[in-house]
């Protein structure tokens, strides 16, 4: 038996689960619909109206192997979207073995022609078909997926989200990391290439609208990624008015054509209006991670539910000020380690030593930077500045002769756990300290005296 296979995490987005199962119905889709869900997120009375309804024909619980982003920090900071912490939860479709084949399609696409045709494509169960994504066409986008559900690639999924970070912090990372390994390494690739027109794709910063123009009848499904969808109250409001969106059909731009889907749903009676107010009744309460769905006892922290638009709340607190003189790192509430220069007892003059110290071993450790003197005086024969004209433009003083490795001094700082006890590493800091004294202090005076010559030199020629 095969399937159409939807995903529905969360109430927020039940107008796309509807839309993209009215949208179905309204290509004549003649494969039946399965609903991937959390019963924890996702209203029991929504859920009731569902079952009775027969919208799908199979309604599938996956509360008992929901999985949360394994790379939270990448999901929040570089693709910017924390609301897909729960998205790896897709991998369940590949366990769902009582179907030979599934056509998955994400809440926030929308089918504009029959589909019906993937799913007599032939390929193996190790394989996947999905078309490029729009930001990165060498991967593929998980948002339409066709795939055979198979416990082999289920449990290698599954030890690769327990093993390895998601590269996005979400399921498209993970699943382009499996079914693409060895990307420009010389992988061989198990991603069957669906055309564009399968998962159409459009970001806000670079669209390609002569092409759409060109094939927007050949378009199958459209996909409304990012972290702005079409039932998003007044983004969408807005952009199905914007006059500069790009008219796709019928004189309708893609928002329109999302909500005249939209609007057309009815369900046992129910307008989409009717079912949304029934979904809103009541909150239910958020999985908080895997472990919470596994031990449903004992209660577990709240994770911030990151709404769409429509959705936002104000902070119920304000942000805490910058404290400009408290530094960067105040907030971080880390336990201070005593600091050298901090010490009480410490006079004013060895504080001075130290610091003076300090600079004469960098002083030091530049001078061992090899670097190659210029062949000729570059400047006098390619001049910029009027007077690197002069003739009586001095060579270099000095010259510094190719930097092969590091400076020695620098190789050679000690390390701490190399030495036993405190007394020896002392010990240590200061013979080679006496060691390099005079000739520091020798060098940062040449060098000194040199700088000063060069800089009146300069003075003199400059007009
Ligand atoms: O709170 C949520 C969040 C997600 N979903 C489901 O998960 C899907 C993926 O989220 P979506 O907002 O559609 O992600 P995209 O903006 O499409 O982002 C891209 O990146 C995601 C993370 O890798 C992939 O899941 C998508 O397929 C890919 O298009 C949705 O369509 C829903 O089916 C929910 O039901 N509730
Ligand atoms: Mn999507």
């Amino acid at each position: 038996m095969s399937a159409y296979a939807l995903l529905l995490l969360e109430n927020t987005y039940l107008p796309g689960v509807l839309a993209v199962r009215k949208a179905l119905s309204d290509t004549k889709a003649q494969f039946p619909v399965v609903l991937l869900y959390s019963a924890k997120n996702v209203n029991k009375d929504t859920l009731a109206l569902f079952a009775a309804s027969k919208l799908f024909s199979d309604l599938i619980n996956i509360d008992d192997n929901i999985l949360v982003s394994n790379s939270p920090h990448t999901l929040e900071f570089v693709l910017n979207r924390p609301d897909l912490a729960y998205t790896l939860s897709k991998i369940n479709l590949w366990r769902l073995v009582e179907y030979s084949k599934l056509v998955y399609l994400d809440a926030d696409t929308l089918p504009l022609q029959n589909l019906d045709h993937l799913f007599a494509q032939n390929f193996d169960a190790s394989q996947v078909m999905a078309a490029p994504d729009c930001g990165w066409p060498d991967l593929f986008n998980s948002g339409v997926m066709v795939l055979q559900p198979n416990m082999t690639v289920f449990q290698e999924l599954m030890d690769l989200y327990e093993s390895t970070e998601s590269f996005d912090g979400a399921d498209q990372g993970l699943l382009n990391h499996y079914f693409n390994p060895g990307l420009y390494h010389g992988g061989t690739s198990r991603w069957l290439r669906l055309p564009f027109i399968y998962n159409c794709t459009l970001n806000s910063h670079y669209e390609y609208f002569p092409a759409l123009q060109r094939y927007f009848q050949d378009i199958k499904v459209f996909h409304f990624i990012g972290d702005k969808k079409p039932w998003d109250r007044n983004y969408a409001a807005q952009l199905r008015k914007d006059p500069s969106l790009f008219k796709v059909a019928d004189n309708k731009n893609v928002y329109e054509l999302w909500h005249e889907v939209y609007e057309s749903i009815e369900i046992d009676g129910h307008s989409q209006n009717a079912i949304l107010q029934i979904s809103e009744k009541a909150e239910p309460g958020h999985v908080a991670t895997v472990e919470a769905v596994e031990a449903v006892e004992t209660p577990q922290p709240q994770p911030p539910v990151v709404h769409h638009q429509y959705y936002y709340k104000e902070p119920e607190s304000e942000p805490e000020k910058y404290e400009e003189n408290r530094g960067e790192a105040w907030k971080l509430n880390e336990s201070r380690g005593p600091n050298k220069w901090e010490d009480p007892s410490e006079s004013e003059e060895e504080k001075e030593d130290t610091r003076e110290l300090d600079t004469k071993e960098l002083v030091h450790s530049l001078s061992q930077l090899d670097v190659e003197s210029p062949q000729d005086d570059y400047a006098s024969t390619h001049p910029i500045f009027p007077w690197e004209k002069s003739a009586a433009r001095q060579k270099p003083t000095r010259s510094f002769s190719a930097r092969t490795s590091l400076p020695t001094t620098l190789t050679k700082i000690p390390f701490t756990a190399a030495f036993d006890n405190g007394s020896e590493l002392e010990n240590y800091i200061a013979s080679r300290d006496q060691a390099e004294r005079p000739e520091t202090l020798q060098e940062i005076k040449k060098d000194e005296q040199l700088d000063e010559q060069e800089s009146q030199e300069l003075e003199k020629l400059a007009p």
